[in-house]
Formats: C-alpha cells, sequence, structure tokens
C-alpha cells in the first residue's frame, strides 16, 4: 500500500513550483518534508491528496495512477484511504466536535460513536463532544483535526504544519499524540513542518527544492 510520486513537477501557467519529485511512503512509514517558505510543500501535500492538480509526472497508490481518477473516484479514494490534517484545520463550524469527528465514519457509512468517543478520550477531548469548535482553544482544535484525520483508520495521513500555531508545551503534546496514533493504526504519516523538533521524530526528512526533494541531514 505504497503511496509513490514519479517525477512529479508542479507549475501554475508557465512557472514551476516545483519539478522531478521523486517519492515512495511506504506502509507506516513517518516521513518529514522540510523546506523553505514558497517552495510548495503545501502543494505537494495536496498533489499527494490528489486534492491539487499536478502538471508532469504521476502520483501512484497501491499501483492506482490517481492521475486517470475523475474527481468522484478521487473524493472516493481520499474517504476511504486518506486522512489529512489541514494547517487551518479545516472543521466545520456548525458542527459540533463528536460530530466533527466521526464525519469521515458517517462518509463511509460506518457510523461509530463508541469509537468517536474512545477516541476522543485518547487525544483528551473528554467531556468537550457537545461543543461547537468556536467555544475550543486552538491546540484543542488541533486535537479535533487530528482525531477527524484517524478516526477511519486510513493507511495515510498527511498533515499540513500541525503545530504551526501551537506553543512549544502544546505542540509536543499534538506531535505525541499523532505519532501514537498513526502507529497504533499502522498508518503512513507524511507530515510537513517547519518544526525541527517535529522533524526529529521523523523516520526520514526530505527537503523540498525547486528541482525535487532529497534526504535532508538529521537536524541535531
Ligand atoms: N493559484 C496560484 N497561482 C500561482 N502561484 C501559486 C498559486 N498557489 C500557490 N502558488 C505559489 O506556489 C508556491 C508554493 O506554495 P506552497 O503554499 O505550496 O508553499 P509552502 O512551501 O507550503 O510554503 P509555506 O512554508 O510558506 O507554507 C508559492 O510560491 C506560491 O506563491
Amino acid at each position: 500500500m505504497s503511496l509513490v510520486t514519479e517525477n512529479l513537477g508542479k507549475l501554475y501557467g508557465d512557472t514551476p513550483v516545483f519539478r522531478h519529485v521523486d517519492l515512495r511512503v511506504e506502509p507506516g512509514e513517518f516521513i518529514a518534508i522540510v523546506g523553505e517558505s514558497g517552495v510548495g510543500k503545501s502543494t505537494l501535500l495536496n498533489c499527494l491528496a490528489a486534492l491539487d492538480d499536478w502538471s508532469e509526472g504521476r502520483v501512484l497508490h497501491n499501483g492506482t495512477d490517481l492521475g486517470t481518477l475523475d474527481e468522484a473516484q478521487r473524493a472516493h479514494w481520499r474517504r476511504a484511504n486518506l486522512g489529512f490534517v489541514f494547517q487551518a484545520f479545516h472543521v466545520l463550524p456548525h458542527l459540533d466536535v463528536a460530530q466533527n469527528i466521526g464525519l469521515p465514519l458517517l462518509l463511509l457509512n460506518r457510523p461509530d460513536p463508541a469509537h468517536v468517543r474512545a477516541l476522543m478520550d485518547a487525544v483528551g477531548l473528554e467531556g468537550l463532544g457537545a461543543r461547537l469548535p468556536a467555544q475550543l482553544s486552538g491546540g484543542q482544535l488541533q486535537r479535533v483535526a487530528i482525531a477527524r484525520a484517524l478516526v477511519h483508520r486510513p493507511a495515510i495521513v498527511l498533515a499540513d504544519e500541525p503545530t504551526g500555531n501551537l506553543d512549544p508545551a502544546t505542540a509536543t503534546r499534538v506531535m505525541d499524540l499523532l505519532c501514537a496514533q498513526t502507529r497504533e493504526h499502522g498508518a503512513s504519516l507524511v507530515l510537513v513542518t517547519h518544526a525541527d523538533a517535529a522533524a526529529r521524530r521523523a523516520d526520514r526528512v526530505l527537503r523540498l527544492t525547486a528541482d525535487g526533494l532529497r534526504a535532508d541531514p538529521a537536524p541535531t
């Protein structure tokens, strides 16, 4: 169940963001992607999720070429295989915490309130199920986003700066949670981050440049 890019490139008009990206994410592997601001890390993550279109190359999951799927097929693939933690949380403001976390299961016709409650306990949101997102702190919202990305036990979790807006102590807790939960589920984790502390936990750290993705020396 590996996620692979082959010679992936993304251009806006004639202007390349990145090219020649060859990536292989093995099952259960944790990869951190680092790189300068604006180099295209979020864009790459969106391509891996087939949320964005690419200009060159291929994205394959378990042999399926995601570029050959139409929008409905991509949405179906995402629902079944992917958890995505967005930089800006993307929780739905009119749904309460439990409903937000349970949404991926609902979309798969597999509602499981007991599992949602257990996951809320695991991420430290016990007792907050009936709260609306507006009534939560930034760290709590981030944990809602993580729980929602994990609730359907996806094979792949993609996380875009999940600790970007958090204080160091909360960032550590959020990373503990993300690592523990993905390892427990045997999921692959691809994390985009500027934080050395987060990258240090990864099996591999890769640096994105305009000309590809290369192993990065381990941060000290
Ligand atoms: N719709 C668009 N049209 C043209 N250029 C765009 C568009 N969207 C993004 N870009 C450019 O693509 C590049 C990659 O953006 P992206 O957000 O992926 O970078 P990033 O590495 O994640 O940055 P950061 O670390 O600051 O979050 C940027 O230079 C951005 O200006």
